[in-house]
C-alpha cells in the first residue's frame, strides 16, 4: 500500500515516522524545504515523552507522483480547498483519504474528493512541532500507545478498508474503531473547545489551564456549552480514551465543583500540551478558531442558546490574529473571571 502523510508538521512528523518505523511505504509530504531536507538528510525525530528515531522519505507537493492508496490529511483545515484540489491527481477510485484534522470537516472533505473515499478520525495525542526534523509528543507515551486514534466509516459500518488502515494507525499508538464518527468527531471538538481554545486564548499549556481556579471552571462553562450544542442538533458524543463525554453537562450550579475535578483528573496525562492553534498564534498565523470553537456559536444561534465562554475564546484568539500579539494570560483571565462571576 503507498501511503501519503499530506501535511507533516506537528503531528504529521510523528505519524510519518512510526509507520515509516513500521516498514510501510510512506511519504512525508510538507511545503516546509528546511524540514523535508531535514527529514532525508537526518531523518524524523521525536522528543518529549519519548526519544525515538526514524529514517524517513519526505517530498515536497511538486514532487507527488503516482497514485497513492491511502492519504493521511494532516495539514490545518484553513487551506483545505486548494490542498484537496491538488491531491486530486494522486487519486483513483480505490484511493482513501483519511481526514484527521480537528473540528467536523468531513463534509467539505468530501464535497471535494468525493464520499466514496473518505474515512475520518479524531487524533487524541498531542505534538508541538520543535525544528526542521525534530516534532514534540507531549501526551504521557503509555497513554499514546493506548489512545491515539478513533477512526471511522462516515456510515458507521466497520469495512475491511477500516480494519486495514487501523493496523497501519496501530504502528503509531492505539487506534479504535469508532462506529458513531459524528459522536468521535464531537467529543475530540469539545476537548479541543475547552483545552486548546483556552490554551490559545491564555497562551498557556493545558496545565496551565488547569491549574488556574478561573480557567478550569471556564473549560467546564466550554465543555457544557459544547454539549448542549450538540444534544440540540442531535448529536451523540462517542467516549473518549474510555470517557463518557457526554457526563460533563452541567445540569445545575452545585455540579460545577464536581465537573472541575473530573476534568483535571481526565486531562491529567496532558498537561504538557499546547494547543496547536497556540502554535499557529506562535507563529503568527491564523489559527483554525472558526472549526473549533468558532462552530459553537454558529449552531446555537438557530437553536438561541448562549454561548458566552466559546464566543470570549473566538474573539480573544481573533484578537490576538488580527495584532500577531500573543495573549497574556493576566490580561485575558479577567475577561473569564467576569462571566464566571
Ligand atoms: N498538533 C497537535 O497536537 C494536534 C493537531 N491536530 C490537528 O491536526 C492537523 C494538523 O495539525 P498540526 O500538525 O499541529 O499542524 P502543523 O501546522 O504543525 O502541520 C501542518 C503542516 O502542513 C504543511 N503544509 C501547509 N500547506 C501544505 C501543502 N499544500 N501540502 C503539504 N503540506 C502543507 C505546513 O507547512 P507550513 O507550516 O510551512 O505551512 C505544516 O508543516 C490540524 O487540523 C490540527 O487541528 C489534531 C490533534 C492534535
Ligand atoms: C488537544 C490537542 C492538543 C491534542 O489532542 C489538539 O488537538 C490541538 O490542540 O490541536
Amino acid at each position: 500500500m503507498r501511503i501519503a502523510v499530506l501535511g507533516a508538521g506537528s503531528l504529521g512528523t510523528i505519524a510519518g515516522a512510526y509507520i515509516a518505523a513500521g516498514g510501510q511505504d510512506v511519504e512525508l509530504i510538507d511545503v516546509y524545504q528546511a524540514h523535508v531536507d531535514a527529514l532525508n538528510e537526518t531523518g524524523a525525530k521525536i522528543t518529549g515523552t519519548t526519544d525515538f528515531h526514524a529514517e524517513v522519505k519526505a517530498i515536497t507537493p511538486e514532487n507527488m507522483s503516482g497514485v497513492y492508496d491511502l492519504v493521511l490529511l494532516l495539514t490545518k483545515q484553513l487551506y483545505n480547498h486548494s490542498i484537496l484540489q491538488d491531491l486530486l491527481p494522486f487519486l483513483n477510485d480505490q484511493s482513501t483519504v483519511l481526514s484527521l484534522q480537528n473540528g467536523i470537516p468531513e463534509e467539505q472533505v468530501a464535497s471535494i474528493v468525493g464520499r466514496e473515499r473518505v474515512v475520518a478520525g479524531s487524533v487524541e495525542f498531542g505534538a508541538t512541532f520543535i525544528k526542521p526534523g525534530v516534532s514534540e509528543l507531549t501526551t504521557e507515551f503509555n497513554r499514546f500507545k493506548e489512545y491515539a486514534f478513533q477512526i471511522g466509516e462516515l456510515t458507521g459500518e466497520v469495512t475491511e478498508r477500516i480494519e486495514q488502515i487501523k493496523k497501519i494507525l496501530d504502528l503509531v499508538g492505539g487506534t479504535h474503531i469508532s462506529t458513531n464518527l459524528v459522536g468521535t468527531k464531537w467529543s475530540k471538538l469539545l476537548i479541543n473547545n475547552a483545552f486548546s481554545g483556552l490554551s490559545a486564548a491564555l497562551n498557556t499549556e493545558f496545565g496551565g489551564v488547569l491549574d488556574h481556579e478561573i480557567s478550569v471552571e471556564s473549560a467546564v462553562h466550554i465543555a457544557d456549552e459544547t454539549i448542549k450544542v450538540a444534544h440540540a442538533n442531535g448529536v451523540e458524543f462517542a467516549d473518549m480514551g474510555g470517557f463518557d463525554i457526554a457526563s460533563l453537562e452541567v445540569k445545575s450550579e452545585k455540579d460545577i465543583p464536581e465537573r472541575i475535578q473530573t476534568l483535571r483528573d481526565i486531562m491529567r496525562s496532558s498537561r504538557l500540551l499546547k494547543a496547536s492553534m497556540l502554535q499557529d498564534l506562535e507563529k503568527k498565523r491564523k489559527t483554525e478558531i472558526d472549526y473549533i470553537n468558532g462552530v459553537i456559536p454558529r449552531l446555537a444561534l438557530e437553536k438561541g442558546i448562549p454561548t458566552p465562554y466559546n464566543d470570549m475564546v473566538v474573539s480573544l484568539v481573533k484578537h490576538a490574529e488580527e495584532t500577531k500579539e500573543l495573549p497574556v494570560f493576566d490580561s485575558n483571565i479577567k475577561f473569564f473571571e467576569e462571566l464566571n462571576n
